[in-house]
C-alpha cells in the first residue's frame, strides 16, 4: 500500500459510466464527475476504460527452479504490464509446490517483488508424479492460503486418486484445476490429431483425451459433492461435456486461454514451435465453439496459460520444442479482438470473465471486486483503440515465446494499479526500486 492519493479523471467504467475515480491509502475513496484534486495526482483517463484489476487463475512463473524462463519478479512485471494484479501460480516449479514451505515461498517471492499479489497454487499429488496426493491441508492452512490445486502439465489420471483429491478440498472449500489429458491417448502427441497432423506426419492429439477426462471428472465431483475446475478447454467436444455438468448441477467452472479463442491447427504447417504447446491448437469450429460458449456463460473465465520458455526450449526441431505461450501481455488484446469487437460479450463481461470469477473460483478477497467506494484499488486503465503491430517491445516478462509476435492486436494496457500504487505508469512499468521505496513509505 501506499500513502500518496490518485484522482483518475473521465474513465469509464465495464457498464459504461463516465466517471472519475479518487484513490487513497489503498482503496476507492471517490467516485463521481468533477471530484475534488487537491491533494491527489491527476491522471487523464478520457477514452479509457476502467476495469478491476484482473485476475489470472493460470500463470507459470517457473521459480523456483527454472529461472532462466522466468522468475516471480520478471513474471509479476509481465503481469503488471497486461494489466493483472493478481496471478494464480502453478506448481510445477523445481521443488514442486507440494508442501506448506514452498507455497509460501512463493508467496513471499510475490510480496517482495510488489508488482502484483501472487496465489500460490498447491500440487494434487506429490513431485507430480501421480501417485500418492500432497500436503493439501497443510498448504491449505498455510500462510498461503491455498485453495486452488492442480497438477497442471499433468492429468490426475488415476480417478480413484482423484476421488481422494476432490474429497479432500473439499473439506477446505477448495477446488482442483484439472489438466484433461487422458495420457494412455496422447502419447507421443504431437499436435491436435486430425487431418493436418495426417498431412504432416505428426502424432495426434485426440480431442476425445480431453473430452473423456472432463466427462469422468464431472461424474467425480458430482458424486462426492466437490468443486471441479477445467484448465484450458480446447474443443468444441468439451464445450458439449461442460453444457451437460452445468444443466445436472455440477460444481464445475472452466477455463479458455487467449490462444485457443484466435489460433488454430492450420499455424503447425510451418513448422514454428511458437505455436507448440499444450492443449494442441485446435480446428476453427473449436475456435468458434469456445467463444460462443465464453459468450453464453457455459466457458467461466479466461486464463492465459503464461508459459515461458527460454529461447533454446522453442528454437529447435518441433518434436524437440517445449509445449507453452507467454500471454499475461497480450491476454486483454486477445480477449477484445476475438469476444469484444465482434460483438460475443462487452466489458462488463470482460470484467467478469478477466477478474470478479477467476478470483471467485481460487476464494480470493479483496480482487476481482467491482470499483466502488470503499473497494480496494486494483484497476486497469485499458485503451480500447484500433489495432497496431503487437511486437517483442510488448513483452515485459523473460522470455519472447509469445505467437502473438508479427500480428496486429488492438488495445493497449495504461495504467495498472495495485495495491493503490501505480504498477504501470502511461504504459511504463515502475521499477523494482521505486516500488519499494514507495511499500516502506506506506
Ligand atoms: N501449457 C503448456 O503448453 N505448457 C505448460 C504445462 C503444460 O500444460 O504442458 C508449461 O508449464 O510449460
Amino acid at each position: 500500500m501506499t500513502t500518496r492519493a490518485f484522482l483518475i479523471t473521465g474513465a469509464r467504467l465495464a457498464d459504461g459510466r463516465t466517471t472519475d475515480i479518487r484513490i487513497e491509502a489503498g482503496r476507492v475513496t471517490e467516485l463521481g464527475a468533477g471530484l475534488d484534486a487537491r491533494g491527489a495526482e491527476t491522471i487523464d483517463a478520457s477514452g479509457l476504460i476502467a476495469l478491476p484489476g484482473l485476475v489470472d487463475l493460470h500463470t507459470h512463473l517457473r521459480e523456483p527452479g527454472y529461472e532462466q524462463s522466468e522468475t516471480v519478479l520478471t513474471g509479476t512485471r509481465a503481469a503488471a504490464a497486461g494489466g493483472f494484479t493478481t496471478v494464480f501460480a502453478m506448481a510445477n516449479t523445481s521443488p514442486v509446490a507440494d508442501t506448506a514451505g514452498v507455497v509460501e515461498q512463493e508467496l513471499a517471492l510475490g510480496e517482495a517483488a510488489g508488482y502484483a499479489r501472487v496465489q500460490p497454487i498447491g500440487a494434487v499429488t506429490v513431485g507430480l508424479q501421480g501417485e500418492r496426493l500432497a500436503e493439501l491441508g497443510a498448504m491449505a492452512r498455510s500462510r498461503a492460503a491455498v485453495r486452488v490445486f492442480s497438477d497442471d502439465g499433468f492429468c490426475v489420471s488415476d480417478s480413484r486418486l482423484m476421488r481422494r483429491a476432490l474429497e479432500y478440498v473439499k473439506t477446505v472449500d477448495g477446488v482442483i484445476a484439472q489438466h484433461a489429458q487422458d495420457p494412455a491417448l496422447t502419447v507421443g502427441a504431437q499436435m491436435n490429431e486430425g487431418t493436418v497432423s495426417a498431412e504432416l506426419g505428426l502424432t495426434g492429439w485426440p480431442a476425445v483425451a480431453e473430452e473423456s477426462i472432463i466427462a469422468r471428472d464431472v461424474l467425480l465431483a458430482e458424486h462426492v459433492g466437490a468443486r471441479l475446475h477445467v484448465c484450458h478447454l480446447s474443443t468444441a467436444g468439451s464445450v458439449e461435456v461442460l453444457r451437460w455438468a452445468k444443466a445436472r448441477g455440477a460444481q464445475v467452472t472452466a477455463e479458455v486461454t487467449p490462444h485457443h479463442l484466435l489460433l488454430t491447427e492450420e499455424l503447425v504447417r510451418g513448422y514454428d514451435p511458437r505455436y507448440k504447446v499444450n492443449p494442441p491448437l485446435r480446428r476453427q469450429e473449436d475456435v468458434d465453439a469456445l467463444r460462443l460458449a465464453v459468450a453464453d456463460g457455459t466457458i467461466d473465465i479466461v486464463a492465459t496459460d503464461h508459459a515461458p520458455h527460454p529461447v533454446e526450449a522453442k528454437e529447435c526441431e518441433w518434436p524437440a520444442a517445449a509445449n507453452g505461450m507467454v500471454g499475461l501481455e497480450s491476454a486483454l488484446s486477445v480477449v477484445q479482438a476475438t469476444l469484444v469487437d465482434p460483438g460475443h460479450v462487452g466489458w462488463s463481461d470482460v470484467a467478469r470473465i478477466l477478474s470478479e470469477a477467476p478470483a471467485r473460483i481460487g476464494r480470493i478477497t479483496g480482487q476481482g471486486e467491482p470499483i466502488a467506494v470503499g473497494s480496494t484499488a486494483e484497476i486497469t486503465l485499458y485503451d480500447p483503440s484500433p489495432v497496431r503491430p503487437f511486437g517483442t517491445d510488448r513483452l515485459r516478462g523473460q522470455a519472447v515465446n509469445s505467437p502473438f509476435i508479427g500480428t496486429e492486436l488492438p488495445g493497449r494496457v495504461v495504467w495498472t494499479f495495485h495495491d493503490g500504487y501505480p504498477t504501470l505508469a502511461d504504459g511504463e512499468l515502475r521499477e523494482p526500486d521505486d516500488i519499494a521505496a514507495e511499500l516502506v513509505r506506506a
